[in-house]
C-alpha cells in the first residue's frame, strides 16, 4: 500500500525528516508516536503534498505509484486522506457544497458520473450517522464556529465520504471528550476494510484502546527509531521517552 524509503524533507531550508523508512500493508493500522517536534505532522504533510515542504531525498510508493510525482489533488483522488491536527475553517463554503465538490471530483477522476443531488444527500446522511455528526453542523460553513471536538468529528465524516485507501489521522484524539473519542474511533473502525490502511498519529495510548494498531513506531528527530507491537504504546505511556533516548545513547 505505502512504501517510504529514506525520506528526507525540509521546510524553509531546515531538514525535519532525516531518513524515514516505513512500509504499510493493506489492512494494517500503524500508530506513530513521538515527542513534540519530532516530525510527525511534517511526515503527514509531506505525504499529502503540502507545498511548504521540499523532499530532498528518498521515495514514496503508494499503491504502486510514485506518490511524490502526483499533485496534492491526485494524491487525494488516488485514495490518500489526511485528517488534520488543526482543521481550518472555510467561511462561506457550505459543508454540502464542499463535500459535493470533493466527492464528485473524485468520481470524475475515476471515470464515474457525478452523483445527483438526492443521491448525494442520501450519502451525506448515511455517512453522518457513522460519526453521529449533527445535521445542523452539516448545514453550516465548513468548520465555521465548530468546537474543537466538532471539527475532529467532521474530519472523520469527510473521511467516511471519501472512502480513502490510506487514512492518516493526525492527533484526531486531541480536543475530543471521552464520549466523542469513542464515537470517532468507532467510526474509524467501521470504515476499516481488509483493503484499507490507517496511520494514527497520537500522543496517547487511550486512542489506541479503541483503534487497535498492528504496529507502533516512535518518530524522534526526523527518524523512526523504534518499531514494535501495540505493547510499545503501553510502555511509552508508562515510561515516557527517556528510555528510548538512553537507548539511542543520548
Ligand atoms: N515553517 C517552519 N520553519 C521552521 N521549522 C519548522 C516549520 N514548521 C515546522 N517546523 C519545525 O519542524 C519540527 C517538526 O514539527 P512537526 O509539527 O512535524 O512535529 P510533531 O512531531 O508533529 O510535533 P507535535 O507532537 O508537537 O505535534 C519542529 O521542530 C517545528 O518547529
Amino acid at each position: 500500500m505505502l512504501e517510504i524509503k529514506d525520506l528526507h524533507a525540509t521546510i524553509n531550508g531546515k531538514e525535519i525528516l532525516k531518513g524515514i523508512n516505513l512500509t504499510v500493508k493493506a489492512g494494517e493500522v500503524h500508530a506513530i508516536m513521538g515527542p513534540n517536534g519530532s516530525g510527525k505532522s511534517t511526515l503527514s504533510n509531506v505525504l499529502v503534498g503540502h507545498p511548504a515542504y521540499e523532499v530532498t531525498k528518498g521515495s514514496v510508493t503508494f499503491d504502486g505509484k510514485d506518490l511524490l510525482a502526483l499533485s496534492a489533488e491526485d494524491r487525494s483522488h488516488e485514495g490518500l486522506f489526511l485528517s488534520f491536527q488543526y482543521p481550518v475553517e472555510i467561511p462561506g463554503v457550505s459543508m454540502v457544497n464542499f463535500m459535493r465538490a470533493a466527492v464528485n471530483e473524485q468520481r470524475k477522476y475515476k471515470g464515474l458520473p457525478a452523483l445527483s443531488a438526492s443521491e448525494f444527500l442520501k450519502l451525506m446522511r448515511q455517512k453522518r450517522e457513522i460519526v453521529e455528526l449533527d445535521s445542523k453542523l452539516a448545514n453550516r460553513s465548513v468548520n465555521e464556529g465548530f468546537s474543537g471536538g466538532e471539527k475532529k468529528r467532521n474530519e472523520i465524516f469527510q473521511m467516511a465520504m471519501l472512502e480513502p485507501k490510506l487514512s492518516i489521522l493526525d492527533e484526531t484524539d486531541s480536543g475530543l471528550d471521552i464520549d466523542a473519542l469513542r464515537i470517532v474511533a468507532e467510526g474509524v473502525n467501521k470504515l476499516k476494510t481488509p483493503e484499507t490502511s490507517c496511520i494514527v498519529i497520537t500522543h496517547y495510548q487511550r486512542l489506541l484502546d479503541y483503534i487497535k494498531p498492528d504496529i507502533v513506531h516512535v518518530l524522534y528527530k526526523g527518524r523512526i527509531v523504534k518499531t514494535a507491537g501495540p505493547e510499545l504504546a503501553l510502555e511509552l505511556e508508562e515510561k515516557g521517552y527517556d528510555w528510548i533516548k538512553k537507548e539511542l545513547g543520548e
